[in-house]
């Protein structure tokens, strides 16, 4: 079994942009500039846009942190959106999610100037996305077709089991597996809460993706000898022992899972660390767009 080492690779990605931004500042232009928008007091939400603003400091980008109250109605919400599009100091800015059950989530991604949607959950970047022109990609999906790319790992041809319809994952990732680029060419089978008999599926697929959010669903007698699996689910399961008082658990049951695959990401550790990565990436992208 070959780990499948997201921290690590991470690292790699973010030196790379650091590389990058060392460069326009030897040449006196301006550093990419990301925000990030939270609402309310989720502790996961506020663990990744605590991460997100130290990855920007370490590389050397400009950072905003936008906190709003639990009670932000939907209007000012969208006033804090408007305002972020309009300001030219800003390159892209993501709103966290999810997002309070007042709020309605595709009103505000609708709000976000396609320009400056490092996230890629705008409408216009994710029909470009479908239609291989230039967009940005999703953090997640994004990070996971550089990891297979990056790690050498043949998809052509092969079947892929995507398991979950997420816009933020599942939709796009099947979507990226099937298209002609590079971690493309595969023959995709997306699976959700409605599929029938998904082990028999899952059972055939050379890759699995699974982005469930359910801890330990994928169990080894699930998947074939060889598999390559990448798992996208991280839940917060309690656990009074510990000293957050809860551990993290993956989608996979690795233990199991591992001895029959040929390449698996670990939780933690694994597409977590590659979709902050990927955000940077993108950042530094709209950046470039901005400057012409
Ligand atoms: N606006 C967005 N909201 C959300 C996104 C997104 O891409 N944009 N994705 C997820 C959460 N997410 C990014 O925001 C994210 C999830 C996990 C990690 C990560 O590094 N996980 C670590 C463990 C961290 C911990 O909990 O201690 C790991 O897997 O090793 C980063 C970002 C939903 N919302």
């Amino acid at each position: 079994m070959n780990l499948l080492d997201g921290k690590k690779l991470s690292n790699e990605i973010k030196d790379e942009i650091a590389g990058e931004v060392a460069r326009m500042k030897e040449k006196g232009e301006k550093v990419p500039h990301l925000a990030a928008v939270i609402v309310g007091e989720d502790g996961a939400s506020l663990t990744y846009v605590g991460s997100k603003v130290r990855a920007c400091e370490r590389i050397g980008f400009e950072s905003t942190l936008k906190k709003l109250p639990e009670s932000t109605t939907e209007q000012e919400l969208l006033a804090v959106v408007r305002e972020l599009n309009a300001d030219p100091a800003i390159d892209g800015y993501i709103v966290q999610l999810p997002l309070p059950d007042h709020i309605d989530e595709q009103k505000i991604l609708m709000a976000v100037d396609p320009d400056k949607d490092v996230d890629g959950f705008h409408p216009a970047n994710f029909g470009k996305m479908a239609m291989e022109l230039e967009s940005f990609i999703s953090a997640t999906p994004y990070g996971i077709i550089e990891m297979l790319r990056r790690n050498g790992i043949e998809t052509s041809g092969k079947h892929a089991v995507v398991i979950g319809r997420s816009h933020i994952v599942g939709r796009p990732i099947s979507i990226l597996l099937s298209q002609k680029g590079p971690a493309g060419n595969a023959t995709v089978t997306l699976a959700h809460s409605r599929t029938k008999n998904l082990a028999h599926l899952t059972r055939q697929a050379d890759i699995v993706v699974s982005a469930l959010g359910v801890p330990n669903f994928l169990k080894a007698d699930m998947v074939k000898e060889g598999v390559v699996v990448i798992d996208v689910g991280i839940t917060r399961v309690p656990d009074a022992s510990r000293e957050r008082g809860y551990y993290l658990c993956g989608d996979v049951d690795f233990k199991a899972v591992s001895k029959k695959a040929s390449w698996i990401t670990p939780v933690p550790g694994g597409v977590g660390p590659m979709t902050i990565a990927m955000l940077l990436k993108n950042t530094l992208l709209a950046r470039q767009r901005h400057r012409g």
